[in-house]
């Protein structure tokens, strides 16, 4: 585990302050729903008149109902007043149903658009952002916009058609308090501008500390043998304490600054209100206005007032919203460094599975100094049998990586049936090639969908047969519920060369032209080591396969081998011949195999 509490250094670029324009993008994903969304703002404007009309109703009903002392026009007034509820029912009712499934359907297709993006990144993205950070941005940040669209944003826009209408309404009952109003207005807005700025960067480090501690329970729960092993637990609870610790801190800053910003928008705009109705009240006093029209100046002073509070506390939870959907848009804006190109050429029909690596050069982006393959020039012809061999970190592994174009090679091709890979479609290209790697990754599943991910359209009975070939029926079988017994996420409930032969299982639906074969190097007891030797065999007869040996077996029956050290191959040959030559083969044969 890590020793110290993981620091937020990932693949994800960070610009600046973007405020509300990441909001904006959102706009995109409701698109599509533009006719709801039209519905839904039309609705709003129902909503938020026919409470400004309250106000024209009260003066109506102070002025001809009770002024007029006439029980008819009290009948009339209130008659109005009961149509004005009605008529808002009804708009309420629609603006919130549509809209809270706009959010919730918008949400839905950045959860899928982010997945499907992050699915398509390219690996060196996933070797420097921490798994734990895209998980919390999928869940945590999308669970934060989906409140923000399908609440606060509807809030927001009818609080500010009120307000709006409001101050219309406003001047149309009483220009001269109107404008006063409107003098005192900047006061409110400027120190509310400057604290909602506040909330939204504290908001975004907010979520970016909650992404810290979900990025930790992510490496101690998949590392949990480990930490127990080591005793590490009391560490690890003092490292998990001290992150949401500062989680905590962030967000006591954020709601400390965000019910400041609320606190002191009610302030000031009431206090605006009381001196506006000294002043009208002084009018009424001496005759300028009816009591009616104080009485509905009151009503629209009020919903402003209203407004406004309720406005800057929204724009605070808006901010919070921005901050979360910042975080998104940078993982959908995230360029993948592998792409397919944009006239793919296509692999011929039938299928030879001939390699070749001509003068490649490559290192990793993490470490530009050492080249982890220097000038390697290889031929593999169709149905070889090759085995690779070297010490440790001598690029057996990146050798695999290049072929399946996780990486692009600094310099020179490597060809697959003589085209150039990086004229492929990597999806065609990886649908010709089968990796068997060391430690097979075993999904939360049964045993029929895990061997089927190598090929997802393969019925039952295909299923079983390439359980028969890769010798992993007997023991499937004996699971409490046979083929349908659940696996146990990554496989925790099998063992080694149990989770070995169902990854050869899959290779064998899969049917591939080249093979790629990682062997273990744990020693698998003699019975299981048979087991998958015979599955191997049986898997490599009539097709090219690369396998970077561990076994004296695998060895003596290669075609060739290929001794690599330090990213170049210095010596190539059968068993017999290498031992022969003595050097490095002969040094590594009598360490490794014997
Ligand atoms: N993702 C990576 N980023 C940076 N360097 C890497 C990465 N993967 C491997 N390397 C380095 O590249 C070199 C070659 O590594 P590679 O995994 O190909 O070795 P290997 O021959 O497969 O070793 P082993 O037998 O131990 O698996 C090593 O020095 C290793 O440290």
């Amino acid at each position: 585990m890590p020793p110290k509490p993981a620091n937020p250094t990932d693949g994800i670029d960070r610009p600046g302050t973007r405020n509300l324009e990441s909001l904006l993008r959102l706009l995109r994903f409701a698109r599509p729903y533009a006719w709801r969304l039209t519905g839904a703002v039309l609705a709003l404007m129902v909503a938020a008149g026919s409470v400004l009309a309250f106000g024209q109703v009260i003066r109506t009903l102070v002025d001809s109902g009770l002024g007029s002392e006439s029980p008819a026009a009290l009948d009339r007034a209130l008659l109005l007043f009961l149509s004005v509820v009605v008529l808002t029912a009804g708009a309420v009712l629609t603006r919130s149903y549509l809209l809270n499934w706009i959010g919730e359907r918008v949400v839905a297709d950045i959860r899928k658009a982010v997945f499907a993006r992050v699915l398509s990144l390219d690996v060196s993205f996933f070797e420097t952002t921490r798994a734990g950070e895209v998980i919390s941005r999928l869940t945590s940040d999308t669970a934060l916009l989906q409140v923000v669209v399908g609440s606060t944003l509807a809030m927001a826009l009818r609080t500010s058609l009120l307000m709006l209408g409001g101050v219309a309404m406003l001047a149309v009952t009483s220009p001269g308090l109107t404008g006063l109003v409107l003098i005192g207005l900047p006061f409110v807005i400027g120190p509310a501008w400057m604290l909602g700025r506040r909330v939204r960067r504290l908001s975004r480090a907010s979520q970016d500390r909650i992404a810290d501690v979900g990025a930790y329970v992510d490496e101690v729960i998949h590392g949990i043998r480990t930490v127990q092993a080591f005793c590490h637990e009391p560490l690890d609870r003092r490292h998990y304490g001290e992150q949401v610790e500062a989680a905590f801190d962030v967000a006591l800053s954020r709601s400390m600054t965000s019910a400041v910003l609320a606190g002191a928008a009610t302030l000031l705009t009431f206090g605006a209100i009381g001196v506006v109705l000294w002043i009208g009240g002084h009018q009424v006093l001496n005759g300028t206005i009816s009591g009616g029209e104080l009485s509905a100046f009151l009503f629209y002073a009020v919903v402003v007032a209203g407004a406004v509070g309720s406005l800057s506390e929204l724009m605070g939870q808006l901010l919070r919203g921005a901050g979360a959907s910042e975080r998104l848009m940078e993982l959908l804006d995230v360029p993948s460094a592998i792409l397919p190109p944009t006239q793919p050429e296509s692999l011929p029909a039938a299928p030879c599975g001939r390699i070749e690596f001509q003068q490649v050069r490559f290192v990793y982006p993490a470490r530009p100094a050492t080249p982890a393959l220097s000038d390697l020039t290889l031929i593999v012809e169709p149905g070889e049998r090759l085995a690779l061999v070297g010490p440790s970190g001598a690029g057996k592994t990146t050798l695999f990586q290049l072929l399946l174009r996780f990486y692009d090679p600094e310099a020179g091709t490597i060809r697959f049936d003589g085209i150039d890979i990086r004229n492929l479609d990597p999806a065609d290209l990886r649908g010709r090639i089968s990796l068997v790697p060391q430690d097979p990754v075993i999904f939360g599943a049964n045993a029929w969908e895990n061997i089927r991910y190598g090929l997802e359209s393969a019925s039952d009975a295909e299923v079983r047969r390439a359980a028969e070939a890769a010798h992993a029926v007997d023991f499937l079988d004996r699971l409490p519920q046979g083929f349908d017994t659940f696996l146990g996420e990554r496989g925790v409930r099998l063992s080694g060369g149990e989770r070995q032969r169902i990854a050869i299982a899959r290779t064998v639906l899969r049917n591939p032209t080249l093979l790629l074969l990682d062997e273990a190097t744990s020693a698998l007891d003699a019975e299981s080591e048979r087991l998958v030797q015979d599955a191997l065999e049986s898997l490599m007869r009539g097709r090219t396969s690369i396998v970077i040996a561990h076994r004296l077996a695998t060895v003596r029956d290669a075609d060739r081998i290929l001794v690599l050290d330090q990213g170049r191959i210095v010596a190539a040959g059968r068993h017999e011949q290498l031992m022969a030559e003595g050097g490095l083969y002969a040094r590594l044969a009598s360490l490794q195999f014997q």
